[in-house]
C-alpha cells in the first residue's frame, strides 16, 4: 500500500529532540535509519526499503535489521496508542509526553525477505495494562508476510 503522508506527522518526529537520537528511528542520529511510522485508521504503518549493505542471503535482508526496525515500529506504535487512548493529539501540535522503550521483542520469521523493495510494517494494539502496552505486528515484502513480531514496551515513569 503506497502510504500518502503528507498530511501525517511521523510519530517518531514528535519525541521531543533530546530524546530522539535513537539508531533506529531519531531524528536527530545522523545515521540512524530514521524509522517513520504514522498513525492510520487505529493501527500504525511504517515503509522502510533497506540498502543492500544488510543482506542476509542473496537478495534477502538480514534478520536483525528486521528485528531493529520492528523494535523501533514497537515503541513508537506503543507511544501512539496510549496518546490515542488519552486523547493526547498526534497532529504535530505538541510534542507527544509519552516514552516508551521495550522489555521485550520477539520476532518470527516466516519467509525471506526480498530486497531491494520497500518494507511494510503494520502495528496493532493488543492491549494496555498500566505502564505495559503490548503490540502486534507484521512486516511484508510486496505483499508477503515476511515476519511477524510482539512487543512489550514500558512507558517510563514522568
Ligand atoms: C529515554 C527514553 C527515550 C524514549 C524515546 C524512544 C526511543 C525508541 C527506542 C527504540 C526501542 C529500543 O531499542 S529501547 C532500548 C532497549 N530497551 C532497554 O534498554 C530497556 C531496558 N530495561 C529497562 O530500562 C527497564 O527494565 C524497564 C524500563 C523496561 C522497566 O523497568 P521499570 O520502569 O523499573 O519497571 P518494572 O517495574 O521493572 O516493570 C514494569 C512492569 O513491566 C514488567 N516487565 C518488565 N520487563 C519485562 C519483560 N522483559 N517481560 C515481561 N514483563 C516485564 C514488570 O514485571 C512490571 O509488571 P507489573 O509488576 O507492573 O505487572
Amino acid at each position: 500500500m503506497k502510504l500518502n503522508t503528507k498530511n501525517l506527522k511521523a510519530i517518531q518526529d514528535l519525541y521531543p529532540d533530546e530524546l530522539a537520537h535513537c539508531y533506529g528511528c531519531g531524528k536527530m542520529n545522523p545515521n540512524g535509519f530514521h524509522l517513520k511510522s504514522y498513525m492510520v485508521d487505529n493501527e500504525t504503518i511504517a515503509h522502510f526499503t533497506p540498502e543492500p549493505k544488510y543482506t542476509a542471503l542473496p537478495g534477502s535482508v538480514y534478520g536483525g535489521l528486521l528485528a531493529s526496525i520492528l523494535d523501533c515500529h514497537g515503541t513508537g506504535s506503543a507511544a501512539a496508542f496510549v496518546c490515542e487512548n488519552e486523547n493526547i493529539p498526534l497532529d504535530g501540535s505538541i510534542n507527544i509526553p509519552i516514552r516508551c522503550v521495550t522489555a521485550s521483542l520477539k520476532v518470527d520469521f516466516k519467509a525471506p525477505t526480498q530486497m531491494g523493495v520497500a518494507l511494510e510494517l503494520k502495528g496493532k494494539l493488543r492491549s494496555i495494562e498500566g505502564r505495559k502496552i503490548w503490540v502486534d505486528m507484521t512486516l511484508s515484502a510486496n505483499g508477503t508476510i515476511c515476519a511477524s513480531g510482539e512487543i512489550l514496551a514500558i512507558r517510563l515513569k514522568d
